[in-house]
């Protein structure tokens, strides 16, 4: 397992953990506390805030913002009962299979 995924996997259990946590003294337990919604509100911000530092081509804001926004989706999946495990199971059920070649494969349905 790659130093990266270790990360992920370890910033997840620390997620999970926050979900009981004092919001007075935890960031991700105060997104909780006010509920789905505001999760979902910061990931949309976060998302557009990587895609005009993207568009502004300053490399380092992009990483900046795109670990915001990845933050705020992992939160958005805790929230979900779900996990990056899901979500990198996915990308490896996909690898190798052209994008062109699946949409074709689903439209062909
Ligand atoms: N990786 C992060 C992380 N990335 C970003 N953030 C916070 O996410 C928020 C992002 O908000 P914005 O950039 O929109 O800035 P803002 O204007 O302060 O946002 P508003 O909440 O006011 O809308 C900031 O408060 C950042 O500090 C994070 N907060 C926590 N973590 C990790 O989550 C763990 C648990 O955090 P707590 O729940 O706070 O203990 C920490 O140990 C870290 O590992």
């Amino acid at each position: 397992m790659s130093e990266q995924r270790d990360i992920l996997n370890a910033l997840a259990e620390v997620l999970e953990q926050r979900r009981q946590a004092d919001p007075e003294s935890s960031y991700v337990a105060r997104l909780h506390h006010k509920g789905l919604d505001a999760i979902l509100k910061k990931v949309g911000e976060e998302a557009t805030e990587a895609v005009v530092a993207a568009k502004g081509g300053d490399r380092s804001q992009v990483i900046y913002e795109t670990a915001d926004l990845w933050f705020h989706s992992l939160i958005m999946l805790s929230a979900c009962g779900a996990g990056p495990d899901d979500v990198l199971a996915e990308l490896e059920r996909r690898f190798g299979l052209s994008g062109i070649d699946e949409k074709a494969a689903r439209k062909g349905q």
